[in-house]
């Protein structure tokens, strides 16, 4: 997998530098920098300990890791969340226990999300009167049935 240049300061010298599990991988694990914990429905924004600066034409996006959602039930209220590439502020993780009953303990050091970065695009947008006809049109929202 090719692979792009993208600095990385470490805000919390604990913690290690993100990393990708196995090769292959789209995301690199997030830490989480302080001990949290959830309560059902609760949720909480929480640093992971880096800041990037991303090459113009990227981005990163924050997602949330499929172990903590299946088995906690733990995912991101606003996933995946945007890293903007002039961004250099800590990338944080607004963390959300969707289980009704259990609460649930995140410990600094834990794995709590992960970064894709991603080559973007920027729209020049025209304002028209009306647009193009296609075939879809205006039917969505479950327009072709379940
Ligand atoms: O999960 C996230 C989402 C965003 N950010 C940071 C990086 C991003 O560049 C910045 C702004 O994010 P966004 O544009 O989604 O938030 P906003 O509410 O529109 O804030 P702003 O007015 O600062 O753009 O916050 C994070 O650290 N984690
Ligand atoms: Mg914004």
């Amino acid at each position: 997998m090719s692979s792009v240049e993208v600095l990385i300061q470490r805000l919390d010298a604990g913690l290690p530098v993100p990393a990708y599990a196995h090769p292959g991988d789209a995301g690199a694990d997030l830490y989480c920098a302080t001990d949290i914990e959830l309560m059902p429905g609760e949720r909480a924004v929480v640093g992971t300990g880096v800041a990037i600066a991303l090459p113009d034409g990227y981005a990163a996006f924050v997602h949330p890791r499929s172990g903590l959602a299946a088995e906690h039930g733990v995912t991101m209220v606003n996933a995946p969340g945007t890293i903007d590439a002039g961004y250099r502020g800590e990338i944080k993780v607004t963390l959300l226990n969707t289980d009704t009953k259990e609460p649930v303990r995140i410990g600094r050091g834990d794995r709590v999300a992960q970064l894709v970065i991603q080559r973007v695009e920027r729209a020049a947008f025209y304002e028209v009167d009306r647009l193009p006809g296609s075939v879809r049109g205006a039917d969505g929202f479950g327009s072709t049935g379940r």
